[in-house]
């Protein structure tokens, strides 16, 4: 749901060290288990987030606050952010740190490349970690930075602008010892486009997808990103002729079983809620209804109380009888 905007982290760390993370989140009125993940060494990928126990889907894994939050460098087409713009902004939020909150931030992965060896530390460790804190901002987040990427992650990545935190949240059951993992990039590629995006982390993706029979998960993932955009357009426009609407509710179900297969969770709450509104649309409102609490059960394990949770609930609020006859999609 939220990106990673950055780039890599090299795979040199102290794999001697087992860290653990802050999980108590008052703001939501939830605790969280501390004892349901660990930050140890993932084979061949340095440090990696591990789960402890079974992790439920829905469950909130970790909840941090950034360490430090920056503006956003410009972004130059073809180039990518100009870093260095960044730098002095950063080294005063490094010296405004405790000794402590210092010695987190400089034990992150720190890539760089052959031509950066005189480059600031602290702009390649911020640059190999870094996550969006809102649009124009970004920022580190030191427990959230340990956990690595996979182009069918089993968790769900947020920023509540509200809350001013990062939630990490299981999309899918997460076994015990299993490895938690997020993606660092749009999934919706191929997966030659999407280890060129990597490759600015240094790395070369093996997970499940980029290891499958070469073509099939590209043409689904090409297939999902061109049916979400086509019906996201269309769901605002919508046909009066009744056989075209239903023509997209059926590709909106189509799309649900895209995602599943493709095994990309948290691209679902987009498609659940494609599926209400056709159906809401064609005048199925008990189906239309069913939709959107799964959405809503989806934005809700990362926020109760966002904009979109929101918007869902004054969806399903439209579909009461007496509401009907406003007949706005939303
Ligand atoms: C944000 S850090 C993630 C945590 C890092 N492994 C650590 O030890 O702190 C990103 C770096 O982790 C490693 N990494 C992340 N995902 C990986 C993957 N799927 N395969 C190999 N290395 C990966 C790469 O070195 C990458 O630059």
């Amino acid at each position: 749901m939220s990106m990673v905007i950055i780039l890599v982290c090299r795979d040199s760390v102290d794999e001697d060290a087992v860290l653990g993370g802050r999980m108590a989140d008052e703001d939501q009125g939830q605790e969280l288990d501390t004892k349901i993940y660990e930050v140890r060494p993932s084979a061949g990928k340095g440090f990696g987030v591990f789960a402890t126990k079974l992790i439920t889907r829905g469950t909130q894994i970790i909840v941090e606050e950034p360490l430090v939050s920056v503006a956003m460098p410009e972004m130059v087409a073809g180039k990518g952010f100009k870093m260095m713009d960044m730098l002095s902004d950063l080294e005063r939020e490094f010296q405004a740190l405790s000794p402590e909150q210092q010695a987190d931030f400089l034990q992150l992965h720190d890539f760089r490349f052959a031509s950066e060896d005189k480059q600031s530390h602290l702009l390649t460790i911020f640059r190999s970690n870094a996550f969006n804190t809102g649009d124009k901002h970004v920022g580190l987040f030191p427990t959230i930075a340990r956990i690595n990427h996979s182009c069918r992650p089993n968790s769900g990545n947020w920023w509540s602008e509200k809350q001013g935190h990062r939630v990490i949240y299981a999309a899918l059951d997460i076994q015990e010892g299993e490895e938690v993992t997020v993606s660092y990039i749009p999934l919706l590629k191929k997966s030659s486009e999407r280890q060129q995006r990597l490759g600015q982390y240094g790395f070369t993706c093996d997970c499940p997808a980029c290891q499958s029979e070469p073509g099939e998960s590209d043409k689904r993932r090409v297939k999902i990103s061109r049916l979400l955009e086509t019906l996201e357009q269309r769901v605002y426009h919508p046909s009066m002729k009744a056989d075209t609407n239903e023509k997209s509710i059926d590709k909106a179900l189509s799309l649900i079983e895209m995602i599943e297969e493709e095994g990309l969770a948290d691209y679902l709450h987009r498609a659940f809620k494609l599926a209400a509104l056709f159906n809401k649309i064609g005048g199925h409102f008990e189906d239309a209804e069913m939709w959107a609490r799964k959405a809503l059960e989806i934005l809700q394990w990362a926020e109760q109380g966002s904009i979109e949770a929101r918007e869902i609930l004054d969806f399903m609020e439209s579909l009461a009888p007496g509401n009907l006859k406003e007949n706005s999609i939303l």
